[in-house]
């Protein structure tokens, strides 16, 4: 354990339902089985396993429904992590899980200010019911939390704009619909789109990134979809799409990110394990989160 790092805690959000194929309800207790916690603690990480969320398919007539029902029951244990003095590793679920995680840290450091976030994915997940093709609710997080989509998603404990949109960047899209970049360019988001992640590297973008949301923000997070990587390296999800971040250069630019003291909290999303192939992509994640949130200590002998 290294002094003055934070504890962490996994909180498991275990829902599929937001999603098109519902397989990453499982991505949490496959990376606990996988070993995602040793991992972590091998690398030096105070960590133990927390409580996990799951969704209830039957308590409600549509998908929306069942986020609605199961956002605040995530922010709720989410923001009672950050409660104890421990910092949340939320691991989904698709990723309409990041309503109630982000609901929770902006509902916990609320007294202090704002949150900021960086949005690393494949995808823009900005639609509202309105501009959406497929319904599916994992591609409705980013403008929820913007205070734009259903009531029962952007008005998690009775408050609206979680997220301001000055404070978000999202780093690697590539597959969207015009609805939802019409609602992004509106609320003047800084989004680098996949080309731009191609010309001046993921490092130099991630570090423009986190210097925005750090900006008038009383914490950060960081919101990591897995299919941003490159479906070579990361196979298993839901929605993958080519040309991705490669897994060597996100290891690099991740790599202890968590001794900012600023950063408040990560998830991990749609790792989907009934697609995965050989456990590659439990291997790539396993390697992501363990060199954000573990820093190695150069032991003395
Ligand atoms: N988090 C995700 N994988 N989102 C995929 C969203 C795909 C598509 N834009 C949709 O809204 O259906």
């Amino acid at each position: 354990m290294t002094i003055g790092l934070p504890a962490l805690e996994l909180v498991g959000a275990a829902i599929g339902e937001g999603a098109g194929d519902s397989g990453c309800k499982y991505g949490a207790q496959a990376l606990r089985e996988f070993g995602v916690l040793r991992a972590l603690h091998d690398a030096g990480a105070a960590i133990e396993d927390g409580a996990t969320v799951v969704s209830d398919p039957l308590g409600a007539d549509e998908r929306l429904g069942v986020v609605e029902d199961f956002s605040p029951r995530l922010a709720a244990a989410v923001e009672g992590v950050i409660a104890r003095g421990r910092f949340p590793l939320v691991i989904g679920g698709d990723h309409s899980c990041a309503v109630g995680t982000w609901s929770g840290v902006a509902q916990a450091i609320r007294p202090q200010g704002a949150l900021g976030l960086v949005w690393i994915d494949a995808h823009l997940d900005a639609h509202t019911p309105e501009t959406s093709e497929t319904q599916a609710p994992h591609g409705m997080p980013l403008a929820a939390l913007m205070g734009h989509g259903r009531p029962g998603l952007t008005d998690v404990y009775g408050w609206r704009g979680k997220l301001r949109p000055e404070h978000l960047v999202i780093i690697g899209a590539r597959s969207y619909e015009a609805g939802e970049r019409a609602l992004l360019e509106r609320l003047g988001v800084r989004v680098m789109y996949m080309t731009e992640v191609q010309e001046r590297g993921f490092a130099a973008c991630f570090q423009e990134a986190r210097a925005r949301v750090r900006q008038g923000t009383a914490g950060w997070g960081i919101s990591f979809d897995v299919d941003a990587l490159d479906p070579a390296d990361a196979p298993g999800t839901g929605t993958p799409v080519a040309a991705g971040i490669r897994l060597d250069e996100a290891l690099r630019v991740l790599e202890s990110c968590i001794a900012d003291p600023q950063l408040k909290a990560f998830e991990l999303a749609e790792y989907n394990p009934l697609r995965d192939l050989r456990g590659r992509t439990a291997r790539a994640v396993t390697a992501l989160l363990t060199s954000a949130l573990a820093v190695q200590t150069a032991m003395a002998a």
